[in-house]
């Protein structure tokens, strides 16, 4: 299958090193898959530990002039990768659909959203601001000085394609540094537009390289050991990134980890329920549910449990399952067989626990990877829909007695990204959000995510912020300067 595009050289499917597209040394590709369909749209280009030293060479060795360059020279040349982004947004969007399944206007608000961050950075770019400090001594002046830190590495998941790529590659640049990136193999094609945007807005050869392939554990061991790799910036499961931040430790390396979560959706009886039912909907169901800020666990207080589960589960019946590209579709496959197989399984293993369904509980006839929307009851603290991160289309729906029982539930997990409340009593709006254990909390609003914002969690949920004036200080280190003599 081929794509249909406006402007059909976005879909690359070659390695980038040092300004130049290239193939794997031995030839090897690999297929990409439309996971609606089943069809292969294209086969990229599959490297390996050279490529990766070779990618990671080229950066270092561009890093000195891009760090030469002033701050708004920089900028500029961002500003136009993200004017180029925009201009092809339709573009980007059909290539990722394709690829990761999500509906058109997901993927459109995507392309968008991640443009956002390079605009963002671009002007945050500008501001890397240090300070004088008070001195010691009349003879001594004291300053602190922000810096590049250098080449940077980046390793991105399939379920945000282009965003998760353009939060970490533009605070990169617009620091100063030089970038190697690996997308996940199942959605390679959105990051290679995005490359190919970047090489027409003018960034130079050497600044950004991109290196796919699914030996990932040998490219990641490249990326993590070398010592030229100065931070590697990851966002994934907990599992990969426990590994690549022990790898990081040989070279002691700066590491940001934005690893998986498990949002609570805390819902009070004096909440505005059809507000609450809309909010839990979106969170839970945008991506099919493939989101690491996705509501995971609904907690609903007693007193409104039942009418929640009546109108939830009536407007969780009114989603359209489908090809992200048809018309109407509100909720597209899972990114493979496999995902939808794993989430089956949670579901089948609840069920055997004495959950019951409400709607959905089966793959769905449209093919293996699309699993019909869930809802689950009788659920509770011992099953996995409730301790592990579910990435797929199932609402379990808790229930809690009071505003302690609410935030126990809600922070007994060893992750701590996103939570979300919805009550109408600004005390307990104070009260609750001091108390939850993670580092984004929503309060009658689900829609949290944006470039100015800082996005990122504690415990297992990770390390650094990403987005906001927080986030270029993750690619950045500060250096002390004392002038003495001065006298
Ligand atoms: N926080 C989040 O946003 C995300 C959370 N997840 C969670 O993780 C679960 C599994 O998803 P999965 O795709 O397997 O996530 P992974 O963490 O395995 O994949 C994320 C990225 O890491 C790469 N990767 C995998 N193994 C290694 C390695 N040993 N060294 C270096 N890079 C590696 C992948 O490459 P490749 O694709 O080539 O293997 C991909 O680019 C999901 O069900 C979900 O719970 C998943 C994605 C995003
Ligand atoms: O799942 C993620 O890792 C990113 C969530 C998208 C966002 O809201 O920024």
């Amino acid at each position: 299958m081929t794509l249909t595009l406006n402007d059909p050289s976005l879909l690359q499917t070659h390695a980038y090193i040092d300004g130049q597209w290239v193939e794997g040394t031995d030839g090897a590709r690999f297929d990409v898959l439309n996971p609606a369909t089943g069809e292969r749209i294209a086969q990229v280009a599959s490297v390996g530990v050279a490529e990766t030293r070779r990618a990671i060479e080229a950066a270092e060795r561009a890093l000195s002039a891009w760090q030469a360059k002033t701050a708004k020279e920089r900028s500029t040349l961002l500003r136009r990768w993200h004017d180029l982004m925009l201009a092809h947004q339709e573009d980007l969007a059909l290539i990722m659909t394709s690829e990761q399944g999500k509906p058109l206007a997901e993927a459109r608000g995507e392309v968008a959203y991640g443009a956002s961050y390079i605009e963002w950075f671009a002007e945050e770019g500008r501001r890397t601001y240090g300070d004088v400090i008070p001195s010691v001594a009349n003879d001594r002046r004291l300053l602190a000085i922000k810096q590049p830190v250098g080449v940077v590495a980046a390793i991105t998941p399939w379920n945000f394609p282009n965003a998760m790529l353009a939060r970490k590659a533009a605070p990169a640049l617009a620091a100063g540094c030089t970038f190697v990136m690996k997308p996940a193999s199942e959605t390679p094609l959105s990051a290679l537009a995005m490359v190919v945007l970047a090489e027409r807005a003018g960034i130079p050869p050497g600044v950004i390289n991109l290196v796919a392939g699914e030996r990932s554990s040998e490219i990641g061991g490249e990326l993590t050991a070398n010592p030229r790799v100065r931070k590697v910036s990851f966002t994934g499961s907990t599992a990969i990134g426990k590994l690549l931040l022990k790898q990081c430790a040989d070279t002691v390396k700066k590491a940001s980890m934005e690893l998986g979560g498990n949002a609570p959706v805390l819902i009070f009886d004096d909440a505005d329920l059809d507000e609450a039912v809309a909010g839990a909907l979106a969170s839970k169901y945008r991506n099919a549910g493939q989101t690491c800020i996705c509501a995971n666990r609904i907690l609903v207080q007693s007193s409104i449990y039942d009418v929640f589960v009546e109108k939830f589960t009536a407007a969780v019946e009114g989603l359209k399952l489908g090809n992200g590209t048809e018309e109407g579709v509100t909720i597209g496959p899972l990114i493979h067989a496999k995902a939808a197989k794993n989430v089956h399984a949670m579901v089948t293993e609840a069920l055997e626990q004495g959950a019951k369904v409400a709607t959905g509980g089966q793959i769905d006839e449209r093919g293996e990877c699309f699993y019909t929307p869930t809802v689950l009851t009788h659920v509770n603290r011992d099953m996995r829909v409730f301790r592990d991160e579910i990435f797929g289309p199932v609402a379990p729906i808790f229930r809690f007695e009071d505003e302690a029982d609410a935030v126990a539930m809600a922070n007994d997990t060893e992750v701590g990204l996103a939570s979300y409340l919805y009550t109408r009593d600004l005390g307990r709006a104070w009260r609750v959000s001091e108390r939850l254990e993670y580092g984004m909390v929503g309060v009658n609003e689900v829609g949290i995510s944006s470039e100015v914002v800082p996005f990122g969690g504690i415990k297992e949920s990770g390390l650094g912020r990403e987005g906001s004036k927080y986030g270029l200080d993750d690619y950045m280190e500060i250096k002390y300067i004392c002038m003495g003599g001065l006298s």
